[in-house]
């Protein structure tokens, strides 16, 4: 067994089991879907950031597991609005979010994220938290729109950081690793911004807004 394999069989076998996080692999399972959602290490780390805010933020939604564990996390009242632009990935993560108790938390925003956030921005909306999981050549873009979306000590998520790792490789020149590149360039350069990457997953990068 290799060291990741070694590592993820352990927490598989340490974490709690997650009924929620279960019941959403059985259903992409038989659909024949992609498993795209964060591992439950990484759902609890988002239950853990969510604690304390009352208004969240999320774009890419997909089957709903990475709204389920901020929805989990957020102070009572709390609310997060989270952004999808497939209808069939909304409809499934309604259901799961639903099934989890959590939809009196949940708002699911279908349509393009960009456009989305930006819709958001001519309302003035505010948000503690964001966590940021859809299109990786969109995120300079996005970390752009939700720097006015953010309340002061807001907390941005950036998932899928290294792209597998191409971000980390300077030859590659598609639009994902350019992207990801020019995120963590302007994550760092921004002196609105305290910042870090952390190498678990596959690269997360965490940006919290001064104060
Ligand atoms: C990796 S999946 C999200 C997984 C989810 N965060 C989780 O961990 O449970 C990415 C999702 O982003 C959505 N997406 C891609 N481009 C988008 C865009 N421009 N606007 C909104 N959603 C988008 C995809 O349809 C897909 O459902």
């Amino acid at each position: 067994m290799s060291e990741p394999q070694h590592r993820d069989a352990y927490l598989e076998a340490v974490l709690p089991p997650d009924p929620a996080r279960d019941a959403i692999r059985r259903d992409l399972l038989e659909r024949g879907w992609p498993d795209m959602c964060v591992p439950v290490a990484l759902g609890r780390l988002l239950t853990q950031l969510a604690m304390g805010s009352v208004s969240a933020i999320e774009i890419g939604t997909y089957a709903g597991y990475s709204a389920i564990c901020i929805a989990r996390g957020l102070s009572p009242g709390g609310r997060l609005l989270t952004l999808e632009s497939r209808r069939e990935h909304a409809e499934l993560a309604a259901q799961h979010i639903e099934a989890a108790g959590l939809g009196h938390r949940v708002e699911i925003a279908l349509g393009d994220a960009a456009e989305t956030l930006a819709h958001l921005r001519a309302n003035e909306r505010r948000f503690h938290l964001a966590f940021v999981d859809a299109h990786k050549p969109s995120y300079p873009r996005y970390l752009d729109l939700l720097l006015d979306l953010m309340h002061p000590g807001g907390l941005m998520v950036f998932d899928n950081a290294f792209g597998r790792d191409r971000a980390l490789d300077p030859s590659a020149t598609s639009p994902t690793p350019t992207a990801l590149r020019e995120l963590h360039r302007r994550l760092f350069e921004d002196e609105r911004l305290v910042s870090t990457l952390l190498p678990m997953f596959d690269g997360v990068a965490i940006a919290r807004v001064r104060p």
